[in-house]
């Protein structure tokens, strides 16, 4: 089974450092600004499932992230949203995300796939300026799931996070892959470690 995993939020949240944590078990500190889809299996239930999981980079450029963010509601099959505790704009960009993402057709054709909302960087405690609860309210107001984790800290969390959203996944809509429409976006983790910037797209 493969399921197709978009992970978004503004700069700085912790995107690519929830993805290596879980490709890697790993926290390697700084990222660079790769956009990459990658693939991770593991088993579940005696299945094998493979996970495709689209990180990008946060663009301020209004016309790449429009288009790039048609591509990604069209291919995905599930959503990870992603703020920082410490940044309470990144918060409120989640928010707005979901209500974005919630009203695209094509998010209502693929049938309401689920979307899960982290907060990341649990470990930062003394900078928060989102509560828990504002986290876990926004998810009940809006149908979603909630966690908070710290990439830098917990593999498991993070573990929880992706299998979590996974096991809300139709088994029906698993099994009719949308192509990618558009190629060169494929990159190795050791892109990752290298820290090479690509201009792939
Ligand atoms: N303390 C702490 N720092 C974190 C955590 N997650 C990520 N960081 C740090 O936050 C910074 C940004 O992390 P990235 O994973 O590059 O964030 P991103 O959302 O992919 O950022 P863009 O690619 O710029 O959109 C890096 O310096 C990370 O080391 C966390 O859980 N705790």
């Amino acid at each position: 089974m493969d399921a197709n995993i978009v992970v978004m939020g503004t700069e700085s949240v912790g995107k690519s450092a929830l993805t290596v944590r879980l490709l890697t078990r790993r926290f390697i500190g700084e990222y660079g600004d790769i956009e990459s889809i990658y693939s991770h299996s593991f088993l579940a239930d005696g299945r094998e499932i493979t996970l495709n999981i689209w990180d990008s980079p946060y663009s301020e450029d209004s016309s790449v992230e429009t288009s790039l963010f048609e591509k990604k509601v069209r291919w995905a099959d599930g959503y990870v949203l992603v703020y920082s505790i410490c940044d309470r704009a990144s918060f409120n960009s989640v928010s707005r995300l979901i209500q974005t993402i919630k009203s695209t057709k094509d998010y209502l054709s693929a049938d309401k796939p689920p979307i899960v909302i982290v907060g990341n960087k649990r470990d930062l405690h003394h900078g928060r300026t989102v509560l828990s609860e504002e986290g876990r309210l926004l998810a009940l107001n809006t149908d979603c799931h909630f966690y908070e984790v710290s990439a830098a800290e917990n593999y498991h969390s993070v573990l929880m996070v992706f299998h979590g959203l996974v096991s809300r996944m139709k088994d029906a809509k698993l099994t009719s892959k949308r192509p990618l429409g558009f190629k060169g976006i494929v990159k190795s983790m050791s892109a990752v470690f290298a820290r090479r910037r690509t201009d792939s797209l």
